[in-house]
């Protein structure tokens, strides 16, 4: 008999799949710019360009926190990292190529575990 779909249960199914997803967005081999906030007193300018610094552990503490009502707001703080990378670095350096291939797994990921 199929049980009545709640607001709390769809919650519950959404974070179950935050969990999932940070999971594999920190054991990724790429992530390693991405695992803490960006250091602002050694990256010169950082600061000035970037307005909303977002970074993975900072998503683990909001997911910890209960602070993400649903998939969506977790996929926007995840999606912040990406943009913030591709404004302050080169499309042809370590850092910026790691932000892509990041991204490109992220979006092949969330979309296979769609809500
Ligand atoms: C995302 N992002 C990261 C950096 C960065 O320098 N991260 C430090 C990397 N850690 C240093 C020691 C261990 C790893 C700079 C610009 C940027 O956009």
């Amino acid at each position: 008999v199929k049980k009545a779909k709640t607001a709390k249960d769809s919650n519950t199914h959404g974070l179950t799949k935050c969990r999932v997803l940070l999971a594999e967005l920190e054991a990724h081999p790429d992530a390693w710019p991405f695992l803490t906030p960006v250091n602002q007193k050694a990256v010169p300018g950082y600061r000035k360009v970037i307005k909303k610094p977002m970074d993975l552990s900072t998503i683990r503490e909001k997911l910890t926190n209960n602070q993400y009502l649903n998939l969506e707001t977790f996929i926007a703080d995840v999606n912040l990292i990406f943009d913030n990378c591709e404004k302050f670095n080169e499309d042809d350096s370590e850092i910026g190529r790691g932000g892509h291939s990041m991204r490109r797994f992220f979006d092949k990921r969330w979309t296979e575990l769609l809500d």
